[in-house]
């Protein structure tokens, strides 16, 4: 027989197994219903991406009244046109100073859970998340029609940094210190240092100089969690051909290294959450989305507002202070051609009055990106739900955008090159049925890019109409020097692909292109091969309002400040003079909290950041 305190401690040991056994039910239950939100979720946008059409105008915006006249949309101290990398961050900084009233505005609207997925990039790019651009024939696209290649940009709260692969890789100091020797002062690595430091929260990196790194920013960084039989083959050849281990956001950046992605908790990290989420409710920080800015108002010199479409209406927002373009390389100088500001000859074709000659546009530079795919005998069977439960759980592949290692080097030209396994092959279709990967032999793959291109190309308006895209050259190869640096760098990898540490996957390299009529790893193969569907831009474009001393050949000055045109500053990835031995938008970070330092100094203002 029980005692009492017995029986009374086994009825709360059996309360306890009731509540742990339904509280387990209840978290396997919920886990289970997220898991199928998820597939269901996965499974419709991804076979949405299969039907996209792009727009070929700024869609959305249609404005019927175009003509009537705008209303008014009140007054801010500062107004920072475009909520993508550059502009969320600005934004946030100039809203801690609070007797400044800051309007953030940007032509897309909020992004959602599938957003948050970074395996989900490529169907990103053929979604409402991007604007929908294309370049004019280039070279890299000859196997599309017409030759034209899409060129996706971000379009939503985020920006680019919604659809881009989160890579954060930054640059060298020799990369800003050329800058100072281009006349920009206060752009040297030493002046540039503590802004990278200042966003950046490496608390969780592995294997890092932690003197590059910031520790208290709220941009966090983590390593991709789990590692597969390629990443390890893929290091080792690296290792044969001399690419050691390191740190490529520190002391040294040419090696290898796990990426550092913009993800936080297996989920990406875009600008506006990272920069904006917890200040949204600041009452000096007004966020309006969906607004397509189609000018900046410019009087006697000076910038005093902008006008934008909303819900098929105009609108005038004023600014006593400043008005930011932070709109990216394609909308920014879009904006300012627009306004009057850019090349008098192309303003006059389109009937634009001319505010200020200025070389807008007259560069774009981009770089090319070039994949290859590696068949092997490893056997895989897809299983959708079982990587979005690792992803629930904050890992697996669905959470990161395949490119688990980056290694840099520089080649025979003294060109630095950047080369990256492409782990797993992301979500596939077959029969309307959507899946992570694919049931048989698995493949993987390896991507480069060229990180200093020669080549330059320019963008132009196609009319005075703000709903028309702009006209994109980026003139990818154009410079004979590129082709032979991309070819030489796609020889390496072909060496990476048939080293000795892969053979023990039977690793071979997929030839499924229309080359194969060429011997394989000649010069004809390979130049065939660069303008196939395997070769396009990283899309990663700087310089259409370069920044630099003389207006005659660029648009900004070192603090940003349009030439000749008070109250006005560009600040995003379009003020790049010279492109980084990096990837991109940690730069972009960098200059958006350099001008915010900036921007309070010549207000005579302290934002708390700034202390
Ligand atoms: C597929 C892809 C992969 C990439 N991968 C990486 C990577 O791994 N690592 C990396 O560092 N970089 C990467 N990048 C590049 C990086 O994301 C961008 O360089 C960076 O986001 C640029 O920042 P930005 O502020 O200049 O412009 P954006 O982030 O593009 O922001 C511009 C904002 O302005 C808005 N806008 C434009 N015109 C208007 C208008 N007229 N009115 C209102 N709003 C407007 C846009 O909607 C957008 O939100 C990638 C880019 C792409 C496309």
């Amino acid at each position: 027989m029980l005692s009492y305190k017995t029986g009374t401690v086994m009825s709360v040991i059996n309360v306890i197994g009731l509540i742990v056994i339904s509280l387990t039910c209840c978290f396997s239950s919920q886990s289970s219903q997220q898991t199928e939100y998820y597939a269901n979720l996965i499974t419709q946008r991804v076979l949405n991406a299969q039907k996209y059409q792009p727009p070929d105008y700024y869609k959305g915006f249609d404005v019927s009244e175009k003509y009537t006249a705008p209303k008014d949309f009140g007054v801010f101290d500062f107004i920072v046109v475009g909520a993508g990398a550059g502009g969320s961050l600005l934004a946030r900084r100039l809203s801690e100073a609070h007797d400044w009233k800051v309007l953030l505005i940007e032509g897309g609207g909020t992004s959602d859970d599938f957003v948050d997925i970074p395996a989900a990039f490529n169907h990103l790019l053929t979604s409402e998340y991007s604007w929908g651009f294309k370049t004019t024939p280039q070279k890299v696209c000859e196997d599309s029609i017409g030759s034209i290649c899409t060129y996706p940009r971000g379009k939503g709260l985020g920006g680019t940094t919604l659809i881009h692969t989160v890579v954060h890789a930054r640059g060298i100091p020799s990369d800003y210190d050329y800058w100072e020797k281009l006349g920009l002062d206060g752009w040297s690595f030493d002046d540039v240092f503590p802004y990278f430091k200042r966003y950046e929260n490496a608390s969780i990196l592995k294997d890092i100089d932690p003197d590059y790194h910031g520790f208290n920013g709220p941009f966090a960084v983590e390593n991709y969690r789990n590692s597969s039989e390629f990443e390890e083959a893929f290091i080792a050849a690296l290792g044969t051909f001399g690419i050691t281990k390191t740190d490529y956001n520190g002391q040294k950046v040419y090696g290898y290294g796990r990426s550092q992605l913009a993800t936080h908790n297996g989920k990406r990290n875009d600008a506006f959450k990272c920069f904006i989420s917890d200040v949204i409710n600041k009452e000096n920080l007004q966020i309006q989305d969906n607004s397509l800015v189609t000018k900046v108002l410019i009087r006697n010199a000076t910038a005093y507002g902008i006008e934008f479409i909303h819900d098929n209406n105009r609108y005038i927002a004023k600014a006593t202070k400043e008005v930011i373009l932070s709109a990216g390389s394609v909308g920014s100088p879009q904006i300012l051609m627009l306004s009057g500001v850019g090349p008098a000859n192309e303003l006059l074709k389109h009937n634009i009055t001319l505010v200020k000659d200025l070389p807008v546009g007259r560069e774009f530079q981009d770089r090319p990106g070039i994949s290859m795919y590696i068949t092997t005998d490893r056997f895989e069977e897809a299983d959708l739900k079982a990587v979005i439960a690792q992803y629930l759980q904050g890992h697996g592949p669905m959470s990161v955008s395949q490119r688990t290692v980056v290694a840099f080097y520089k080649n025979s030209r003294n060109s630095p090159v950047e080369i990256m396994l492409l782990d797993g092959e992301g979500f596939t279709v077959y029969n309307n049925s959507v899946n992570f990967g694919k049931t048989g032999l698995k493949s993987f793959g390896i991507r480069t890019a060229l990180l200093k291109p020669k080549s330059v190309g320019n963008l132009t308006l196609a009319s005075n109409d703000p709903l028309q895209f702009p006209v994109i050259n980026t003139n990818l190869l154009g410079e004979p020097d590129d082709e032979e640096s991309i070819i030489e760098a796609l020889n390496f990898m072909a060496d990476v692909a048939e080293s000795e540490p892969m053979k023990k996957f039977n690793a071979t390299i997929k030839d499924d292109t229309a080359c194969k009529v060429f011997p394989f790893r000649s010069k004809r193969y390979w130049k065939c091969y660069l303008r196939t569907s395997m070769s396009d831009h990283a899309l990663h474009p700087i310089r259409s309002c370069k920044m630099g001393t003389n207006p005659n050949d660029s648009v900004v000055n070192n603090r940003l400040q349009v030439h000749g045109i008070s109250n006005l500053r560009v600040v995003d990835a379009s003020v790049m003079p010279t492109s980084v031995t990096g990837h991109q938008f940690g730069t972009v970070f960098m200059i958006a909290e350099k001008a915010s330092d900036m921007i309070a100094e010549d207000h005579g203002n302290i934002i708390n950041s700034s202390r």
